[in-house]
């Protein structure tokens, strides 16, 4: 449904080359620290942005040809609302009612009635969790078959993340066709909503993996500097130099379980990997 190959964009001090692609019925993670590349990316995907290089394609063809019935197909939530602070909820209701062809009016009203969400107070003195809210009811509320979600939890405490959360996984479970994109630095948000995961890391991905393979196949091994001596490293993706010894990431955690009962073998969680992806070396 999107396809980026080697979208690539340079500002001063960093550049992004980007390929990356999500399907239908799936639910995709995008995953890196501050200053990554994440919004570049959803920006390029959204032809918001002009490329230095590489293409973007959206419902199969450039972004740059999308027409407004094709506009009308996705849902969009970014870090900044895109509404004026004096406006209020009913103010919003308006302009997304005569906005967007498909607007499901009962959708809207009745989460915001879960949310308490005041219809007569302005933005500005909304909460930070109710702005979240508010920003990807926005992205729902008119059935889109794409939805670019950058960020849609941060600033929140748990129990916010949790909601916004199941909202996205409710809106999959009713739009089966749908594709989401979705961006985060808290793994752990996306560890359990997302079925492929792409990691990146200066404006690269430097991972790609279905989230269920990441969880049963990637594993750390703690081993001393003897110990590593004799390890079979073919399937070892990453080593660090720690003070005990060494400390490296596999995807065949299944191999090393087998072959060295003995050593200390960690089930890597996504905020390991990322750890491991981040730094040590290649091998
Ligand atoms: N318009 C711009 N002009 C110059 N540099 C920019 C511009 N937009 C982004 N950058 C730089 O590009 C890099 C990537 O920024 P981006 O916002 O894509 O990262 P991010 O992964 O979304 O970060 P965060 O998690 O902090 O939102 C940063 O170094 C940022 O300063």
């Amino acid at each position: 449904m999107v396809k980026l190959d080697h979208a690539k964009k340079n500002y001063s001090g960093f550049s992004l080359d980007c390929s990356l692609e999500t399907n239908p019925g799936m639910i995709t993670g995008l995953i890196g620290k501050n200053g990554s590349g994440k919004s570049t990316t959803f920006k390029a995907m959204l032809g918001l942005i002009a490329l230095d290089g590489g293409s973007v394609d959206v419902f199969g063809k450039p972004v740059s040809e999308l027409d407004s019935k094709d506009k009308q197909r996705i849902g969009v939530a970014f870090a900044d609302s895109g509404f004026s602070n004096y406006l209020t909820m009913k103010d919003i209701w308006a302009i997304l009612k005569s906005t967007y062809v498909d607007f499901d009016e009962k959708f809207f009203q009745d989460k915001c009635r879960q949310f308490e969400i005041p219809m007569k107070k302005k933005l500005q003195e909304f909460s930070t969790g109710m702005k979240a809210r508010v920003k990807v009811l926005t992205a729902l509320c008119h059935n889109a078959d794409l939805l670019i979600l950058d960020e849609p939890t941060v600033g929140l405490d748990v129990i916010a993340r949790d909601e916004v959360l199941d909202l996205i996984r409710e809106y999959m479970e009713n739009h089966e066709q749908c594709s989401i994109m979705i961006s985060s630095h808290i793994s752990s948000d996306l560890e359990n909503l997302c079925d492929d995961l792409y990691m990146i890391h200066d404006g690269r991905v430097i991972l790609h993996e279905d989230t269920d393979v990441l969880l049963s196949d990637y594993a750390v091994i703690k081993v001393s500097e003897t110990d590593y001596e004799t390890l079979d490293k073919q399937y070892l993706i990453k080593t660090k130099k720690e003070p005990f010894g060494y400390c490296c990431l596999t995807d065949q955690k299944k191999f090393y379980l087998e072959n060295y009962p003995k050593i200390a073998i960690q089930s890597g969680t996504i905020d390991d990997l990322i750890i491991m992806m981040n730094g040590g070396e290649l091998r």
